[in-house]
């Protein structure tokens, strides 16, 4: 019930459609009640006394309450779809947006078939029993109430004798809903399971080919496989001792009622009609008593998708605005930004940074040099407030950034990552992405200066080739061109390039640092990379290893001493001739003003 009431929000602001199914199904339920009394008139008033002539008026009233009835139940089956469609429908808007909302931490440890099990499967569980399966217990218990009282009024002794069977039968049917909740709890997650797996195998089929691991994947599958089929398999025993102890108990009623009901009507103390109606109405009660495992089975399902659901529904966004946060200007954001003895660790980790200061004024460009592992891209992650700084602070203009609309600060940054994801649409829309209302002209002018535009041209559907999942397939360095275009298109006041041009040849690197120059230009920018080349002009380099901050200056004051910078710059110009090294190294000061 308490999930009921938790999921309240979604199926109340259609309680139209709840309280018209509900009330098409009662009607259908009295009108059901009409046969067994029928039957009792057609038998005690007309059969008996010889009146025949009733029997047309009889016939025509039973073909008017069918038809009725069946009006009832298609209007129930109508009101109850648009209802469960609805919910259903206003539910997945409410976890899509919470995925939106949901914080990196969060997505750091989720598991992406997981949460499509939540919004498709356990959806449809909710969607069914909201629609239906919450109506028809409803209807179970009318058709027990009406019935019950229409055989006490007939006659209670009798009503009595026969249905001593149901506290039996409630009790088996909340021991059953004890066991099988877990059971479908726990086949929810192997179901989770089973679809995380899928997902994990077909987005790395490249790396699960490469190194022929076939083999071990399907292995890998089959015990995710079989342990969905053990749970299967354990709820199916549970059903199969349960139903058929149900069945036997509920049917004990009928015997019962045959004997006493019988031996009354032999005494005279019971009509003939009364009796048939009496087993007539009997199943009334068996026969929802009977599905009262179907019923208990699909709440017990609804439950189990529910809490699934909820339980998404309710984690905690870890970044969030503050009350009355601040709205950060794009018009106004000169770029200025600061880092003030930031320490920081990932949950149950060591610090990933320890006292990191960084002035970076506007229109700046800082670049920041370490191995792998060293701290550079949660440098970035914290800026962006992937997650909050817990210790020291982030300045932008001089306001702490969790003091800033989450969504602001985050609309005046552009990062270009290593790793380029493109939606599954036309490389226009994806170039476009981060803005709106952008014209052609525009998006050929970023394509041109990330170096894309000719070679978009040379596809044979241009801007309007489709890329991404299931679409034309792209090298890495094309990948992050497109993204490098889609950064420069949001002409951000903060630029952050987290090792993006890695992937293409030094030269391409050479003519995008070119084109960021043009447009950069006053903008603030943090430059990740591996290649002394990338960074060499920037007018602070920061070097980091295991989260400190072991040097920092220019490229000439840093490879005028002895330590990791040089080194790096060592191992990378070992093989190029003195002269020509030293030109490809320029010093920061010869272009000082500039910006990449
Ligand atoms: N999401 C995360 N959750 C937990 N730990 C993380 C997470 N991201 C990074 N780390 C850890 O934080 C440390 C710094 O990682 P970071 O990604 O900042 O390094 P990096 O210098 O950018 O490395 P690379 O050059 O390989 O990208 C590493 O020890 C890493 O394992």
């Amino acid at each position: 019930m308490d999930v009921l009431r938790q999921l309240k929000a979604f199926y109340w602001r259609d309680r139209k459609f709840l309280f018209s199914s509900i009330l098409c199904l009662m009607c259908a339920t009295a009108l059901g009640l009409v046969y067994p009394n029928l039957l009792r008139f057609l038998i005690d008033d007309v059969i008996a006394p010889q009146k025949f002539e009733l029997v047309p008026a009889l016939a025509f009233t039973v073909v008017g309450v069918v038809a009725f009835k069946g009006c009832m139940q298609f209007l129930h089956g109508f009101f109850g779809g648009r209802l469960g469609n609805r919910v259903a429908f206003h539910m997945r808007d409410a976890l899509y947006d919470k995925l939106q909302t949901l914080s990196f931490q969060y997505y750091d440890k989720a598991k992406t078939g997981d949460l499509m099990s939540r919004l498709t499967a356990d959806l449809e569980a909710i969607r069914q029993f909201i629609g239906f399966g919450f109506a028809q217990i409803l209807n179970m218990v009318l058709m027990i109430t009406f019935g019950g009282a229409m055989m006490l009024s007939i006659h209670w002794q009798l009503t009595l004798i026969t249905l001593v069977t149901i506290p039996l039968l409630g009790f088996t049917a909340i021991r059953f809903e004890r066991h099988i909740h877990p059971a479908f709890r726990e086949m929810r997650q192997a179901m989770s399971n089973l679809t995380t797996a899928v997902q994990e195998n077909i987005t790395g089929v490249r790396t699960v080919k490469s190194f022929a691991r076939e083999d071990h994947e399907v292995s890998k599958f089959s015990v995710r496989s079989e342990a969905y089929q053990t749970n299967q398999v354990g709820a199916a025993k549970i059903w199969s001792k349960f139903f058929p102890v149900m069945e036997l108990v509920a049917n004990l009623s009928a015997v019962i009622l045959l004997v006493t009901g019988g031996i009354l009507v032999i005494n005279g103390s019971l009509k003939l009609g009364e009796f048939v109606a009496f087993f007539s109405l009997i199943w009334y009660i068996i026969g929802p008593m009977w599905g009262l495992g179907f019923h208990i089975n699909n709440y017990t399902q609804f439950k189990a998708s529910g809490e699934r659901v909820l339980g998404l529904l309710n984690e905690h966004v870890h970044v969030k605005n503050i009350e009355h946060a601040v709205e950060a200007n794009a018009d106004t954001v000169t770029g200025h930004v600061r880092f003030d003895q930031v320490t920081f660790s990932y949950p149950d980790k060591a610090p990933a940074l320890t006292e990191i200061n960084i002035d970076a004024p506007a229109g700046s460009v800082i670049g920041l040099l370490g191995a792998t592992g060293s701290g550079k891209s949660t440098i970035i992650q914290l800026l962006m407030r992937a997650y909050n700084v817990k210790k020291g602070t982030i300045t932008l203009d001089g306001i702490d950034i969790r003091d800033l609309d989450v969504e602001s600060l985050r609309r005046l940054i552009a990062p270009v990552f290593q790793e380029t994801f493109l939606f599954s649409a036309s490389i226009r829309a994806n170039i476009a992405y981060g803005v709106k209302d952008i014209t052609q002209e525009e998006i050929e002018r970023a394509a041109r200066l990330a170096k894309a535009h000719d070679f978009i041209m040379e596809l044979p559907l241009g801007y309007d080739t489709i890329v991404g999942e299931r679409g034309m397939g792209l090298s890495g360095g094309q990948k992050q061109r497109i993204a490098i275009a889609r950064a420069l298109i949001k002409n951000p006041r903060i630029l952050i390039l987290d090792d993006a041009t890695s992937a293409v040849d030094m030269e391409t690197e050479h003519e995008i640092q070119a084109g960021f120059k043009e447009l950069m230009a006053g903008r603030t920018t943090f430059i990740i990379a591996h290649r002394i080349s990338s960074l060499r002009h920037a007018d602070e380099i920061i070097v980091l290893d295991e989260g400190h901050i072991v040097q920092r200056g220019t490229h000439a004051e840093l490879i005028a001493q002895p330590g990791r910078y040089r080194d790096t710059y060592n191992i990378q110009y070992a093989d190029v001739p003195q002269g020509e090294a030293a030109k490809q190294a320029a010093p920061a000061a010869e272009r000082k003003g500039s910006t990449v």
